[in-house]
């Protein structure tokens, strides 16, 4: 997306030298730090940290990753540690899992004098793919929106709650969520997205605020516990979340607070509708309560939060007392019979494995 003058990924190789680069997430909206990651340690870190978060953007950052260690050393021991490091810094979003599952079956096929060339060539179409297919999905919201375009007055918004940041800070670019947003927008829909600000660490305050700015969509931050109440009284028209995994079945592993959206989206008659790229289908799980691994972050995440001080600096404050331990879960399980739909690059599926395995027939077979 532009950012200023300038087009952003939110991964890049740099033209000149091939470097690899991020925009470090942690600052934004105050700083716009893009840092450059070349060692193991550096992307696990990076990726551990969130200074790049999302599930699509997660699993491009390991397949670069990967990349650069075959550069350094294209042992098979320095693959294997490379899947194992980059493997234990988050459990949740599948893409990490898929995308070093590519990298290695990939890479195990190559002598050693080829596998950096073949690394960095697969994690450009990794990032390339990811950009198409969310340009893709977006065509797909689009559709869901102009038809509720369709049902309001003249130049009446459409009001579009979302939660976290599914958007293009989450991925290569476009976002999954936020590519309706923003089709929609171009297309001249007039809409309005209330943004959850998403605590513990407030993505949807510095991230997908900042994307709302950015892109000149009108916009409001809202508390998380407020979607509820506007819903209530006919605020919402449309609820667009993506997800970090998601069942064969239609269950959505989502930032945490997903659920109780998608509770009171239910209770309120409100579309409830999940955006991901195919690569977010873990097709191996039906029952996504009881078989995603939810990550427990650290309580300092829920005991602090990031912002800017009225001396001008980010930083990190305090906000309960000294002894109050945080406890943080990082996602929640939102079971297929609340989701109205899954936005994927092919169309919107129901949200059910034959639903799904309409749009994709070649995964009837797997598991
Ligand atoms: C397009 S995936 C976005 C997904 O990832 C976020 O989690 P995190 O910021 O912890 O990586 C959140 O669940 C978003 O919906």
């Amino acid at each position: 997306m532009k950012v200023g003058d300038r087009h952003y990924r939110s991964i890049w190789r740099d033209a000149q030298t091939g470097a690899v680069e991020i925009i470090d997430q942690r600052w934004l909206p105050h700083e716009f730090n893009c840092v450059q990651l070349d060692a193991l340690q550096d992307f696990a870190t990076a990726i551990r940290d969130m200074w790049v978060r999302g599930a699509p953007l997660i699993g491009a950052t390991a397949a670069y990753g990967v990349a650069c260690q075959m550069a350094r050393d294209p042992s098979d021991a320095a693959l294997g540690d490379a899947f194992d490091t980059l493997h234990a810094t988050r459990p949740t979003a599948i893409n990490l899992r898929w995308a070093l599952e590519d990298m290695r079956a990939l890479l195990s096929r190559q002598p050693e004098s080829k596998r950096a060339e073949a690394a960095f060539a697969r994690a450009d179409q990794i990032a390339d793919e990811d950009v198409e297919t969310n340009r893709l999905i977006g065509l797909h919201g689009l559709e869901i929106v102009r038809e509720i375009a369709a049902t309001k007055a003249p130049g009446e918004a459409v009001n579009i709650l979302t939660h976290c940041n599914a958007g293009w800070l989450a991925t290569v670019d476009w976002g999954t969520a936020t590519s309706p947003m923003y089709h929609a927008h171009a297309a001249g829909i007039p809409i309005h997205v209330w943004v959850d600000e998403t605590r513990p660490r407030n993505q949807g305050a510095q991230l997908t605020a900042w994307e709302m700015v950015g892109a000149g969509i009108p916009h409001h931050l809202i508390v998380d516990n407020a979607g509820g109440h506007l819903m209530q009284h006919g605020l919402v028209d449309l609820v667009i979340t993506g997800t970090d995994r998601t069942t064969a079945s239609g269950d959505v592993c989502n930032k945490i607070g997903t659920y109780l959206k998608a509770l009171a989206a239910h209770d309120n008659g409100v579309p409830f509708y999940v955006a991901l790229p195919s690569s977010t289908i873990d097709w191996q799980v039906h029952d996504g309560v009881a078989e995603i691994p939810i990550e427990e972050r650290s309580g300092r995440e829920v005991t602090h939060v990031f912002g800017r001080g009225e001396d001008g600096r980010t930083q990190f404050v305090q906000i309960s007392p000294d002894g109050t331990p945080g406890g943080n879960p990082a996602f929640d399980v939102t079971p297929a019979r609340l989701v109205t739909g899954l936005i994927t690059e092919r169309g919107v599926a129901r949200p059910s494995r034959d639903g799904l395995l309409e749009l994709f027939p070649e995964r009837r077979n797997a598991g």
